[in-house]
């Protein structure tokens, strides 16, 4: 069995305390080059169930370099922790395929506003566990998305979900609040610039 070590959550900006724990699989992308120091994805996400081949599939990364992705970062959010609005920045191709499991989560999506991070979204799209979420084109480009740092989504906050619909979970389909518990999610994308690791 392969163990793999939590890591403190990068700050994605000043300010951003979030603490998340996270992991990452395939390499860590080195800071200033966007550079993918590869190491071999785990047998898990290549052999069974396969996760990797299996989000290829949906086409999301047919024009990517590699034509599916090569890096899974993953997210640990206890009740009260969330991720800053921001963009995933230029080092990955525009498209990213989120796996939640755990608790229900809304990811809050933002209208790039001069300077200043925004506070209100534009809207919220309800992760529900075990469902995979993909974001490319222009709602990768041109919106930003975050997390906000709470433990109870309220009726005002649900209001903003534009996916209710799709969801399979009928309680979830008409919740009027939100008792986060602990989440995890798989972020799969596809880093283009790949360095294999020497040692
Ligand atoms: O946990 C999520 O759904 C979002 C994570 C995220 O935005 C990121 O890792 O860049
Ligand atoms: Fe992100």
């Amino acid at each position: 069995m392969v163990r793999f070590a939590w890591r403190d959550g990068a700050k994605i900006e000043d300010g951003d305390e979030a603490h998340r724990r996270l992991q990452y699989w395939g390499g860590q992308v080195a800071e200033k080059t966007n550079v993918l120091v590869s190491e071999p994805l785990p047998q898990f996400l290549v052999e069974y169930p396969a996760l990797v081949q299996r989000i290829a599939a949906t086409g999301a990364f047919a024009n990517s370099k590699h034509g599916k992705p090569n890096h899974c970062l993953v997210n640990e959010y206890e009740p009260g922790q969330g991720i800053m609005p921001h963009n995933d920045g230029s080092a990955y191709f525009p498209a990213v395929a989120t796996l939640s499991l755990g608790s229900a989560i809304l990811l809050d999506i933002f209208e790039y506003q001069d300077e200043s991070t925004p506070t209100t979204p534009a809207f919220s799209i309800l992760q529900e566990p075990r469902s995979l979420l993909i974001t490319h084109g222009s709602a990768y480009q041109q919106y930003l998305h975050g997390i906000a740092a709470r433990d109870l989504d309220t009726a005002e906050d649900l209001n903003k979900v534009i996916n209710r619909d799709m969801l399979t979970n009928p309680e979830l389909r008409t919740a009027l609040h939100l008792q986060r518990d602990r989440r995890l999610s798989m972020t799969f994308r596809d880093v283009e610039r790949v360095a294999p690791r020497l040692f």
